[in-house]
Parts: structure tokens; C-alpha cells; sequence
């Protein structure tokens, strides 16, 4: 798949966040075969993590996607979007502003406005959005070549709360990559997302608190494959009624 002229292979993206150790993360990465790490500036540099954690992603060869993270409004983000770019050398940015503190839920109108402002300035965003479709147009308008809707609140584990929103933005937009961020809790959620037609997922919560993060990695790896592969499979529509899946030919002889 190619995300802005990108050709990724995994289509698993991981978080950096909240591992019990550097030495765990560096594993559960290497263990997911994610290509593309997201890590939140605002967060890790507020943790005092310093250069030694830049130097140990840089490490990882993995591709970074920065993040804004934590940002409540358009100009933070945008100023958050900047350090990232002088810092990581990318014009990726995975802009997030978050509108609500309880649910985290982005706040889309600013969303869109500093989507409008990044692209302009040259970034390559990828919005943290919700299922919204007229949100989604607007987000392409201003620039955006990928969407990253919500599966459900970051960090709850809640898997899929809308499949149907999901499904909708398939279809409504079927040439735009689809990348479920957040809320993912489990191998099998993120299984659903693949087998709905998303081109990738990302996730960090599950594999960072899972009791072994690196088979978690492993596990959500296999995952993601296995949900892409059923959906190129082109699963048979679901039935109201039951069809024997043996055909009766002849009867049997009863003695
Ligand atoms: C790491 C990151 O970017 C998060 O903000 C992201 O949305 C992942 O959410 P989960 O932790 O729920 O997987």
C-alpha cells in the first residue's frame, strides 16, 4: 500500500508510548514488523525521555510518524507539527486535537483547520478524525491524503464501537487509504478493521499494557494480516437462515 507515494508493506502501525522499558518497546517493535512508529512529542519530551529515546527509534530504522498528541488546540498542534518536522527531518505529521478531555474525542473543526494549515505549509497529515463522512470530505479538501477515523476512545480497549460508520466510510471513499487509530483492545478488533476493508490499523495501549508486549506485537501483526487477507478473500454475505453446507445426494439405504 502506498500512503503519500510511501510504499509500506506491514500494515500495522504501532504506538510508542507507556512500555514498562526501552528494551520492551524496542522488542515489540521489531516483533510487530510495523515499518512506521507514531511518537508523541509533546508527551516524551514532557517525560524528560531526552535525545537517548529519538536515538533508540532512529534505531529502530523504522519510519516516524510524529504525533500531536495532547494538543487542544489548532495552534498548538501546528507549533507541535513544527518541532516534529525540525526534529525528525519528515514532513509526516499525525495531527491530532483533541476536543474533550474525558473522551479524548477530536475536536474536528479545529481538526480541519490546522489539517488546511499544515498541508499549505507542505506536511503530509494524517488526521486523527472521527467516522464522520462530511468531516472526512472536508479533511480531503484541505489537503489530507489519508484518514485515520477512530475504532473508540484512545487507550479505552474498546475495539470497534461503529463497524457501520466504518463500513460507510469504505464505501464513501474507497480510493482514500483508511487507517483505524485508537481503541483497539484486542488481536480480534483489529482483525474486524482489516476484514471491513481498512487499509491499515494503528494501535499502541493494547501492545504497551499488554502483560507481554511483544507477543502482543506478534499477535496484532498476525492479525492484521489474517483480517486483510479475508477481506481480499471476499467473505460470503452473512444469512438469515440456515443452508446445509453438505448437499443430500440420494438417500441413504436402511436395512
Ligand atoms: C499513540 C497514539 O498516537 C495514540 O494517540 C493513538 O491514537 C493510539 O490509541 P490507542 O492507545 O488506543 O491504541
Amino acid at each position: 500500500m502506498k500512503i503519500y507515494g510511501h510504499e509500506i508493506t506491514s500494515r500495522l502501525l504501532l504506538g510508542t508510548a507507556q512500555y514498562p522499558s526501552p528494551a520492551v518497546l524496542s522488542t515489540a517493535i521489531r516483533e510487530s514488523g510495523s515499518e512506521i512508529i507514531t511518537v508523541s512529542l509533546r508527551r516524551e519530551t514532557a517525560d524528560g525521555t531526552g535525545a537517548g529515546f529519538w536515538d533508540q527509534l532512529r534505531d529502530l530504522g523504522c519510519r516516524i510518524l510524529p504525533n500531536t498528541a495532547g494538543c487542544h488546540s489548532v495552534q498548538e498542534a501546528v507549533t507541535t507539527a513544527h518541532m516534529a518536522r525540525d526534529l525528525f527531518d519528515t514532513p509526516w505529521i499525525k495531527l491530532e486535537v483533541i476536543g474533550h478531555s474525558d473522551t479524548l474525542q477530536p475536536d474536528v473543526f479545529a481538526l480541519v483547520e490546522a489539517a488546511r494549515t499544515l498541508a499549505d505549509d507542505g506536511f503530509q497529515v494524517f488526521p486523527y478524525t472521527t467516522d464522520d463522512l462530511v468531516v472526512g470530505e472536508k479533511l480531503l479538501e484541505a489537503g489530507c491524503e489519508v484518514l485515520m477515523p477512530w475504532g473508540a476512545p484512545i487507550g479505552s480497549g474498546q475495539g470497534l464501537r461503529n463497524p457501520d460508520g466504518l463500513r460507510a466510510m469504505r464505501a464513501h471513499f474507497p480510493d482514500v487509504p483508511l487507517i483505524v487509530d485508537a481503541g483497539i483492545g484486542r488481536p480480534s478488533d483489529a482483525t474486524q478493521a482489516m476484514e471491513l476493508g481498512m487499509d491499515a490499523v494503528l494501535l499502541n495501549t493494547a501492545v504497551a499494557k499488554a502483560g507481554d508486549p511483544a507477543g502482543m506485537a506478534k499477535a496484532m501483526a498476525l492479525a492484521v494480516e489474517a483480517g486483510r487477507a479475508g477481506f481480499a478473500a471476499d467473505p460470503m454475505e452473512r444469512r438469515d437462515m440456515a443452508v446445509p453446507s453438505t448437499p443430500v445426494l440420494g438417500l441413504a439405504a436402511l436395512s
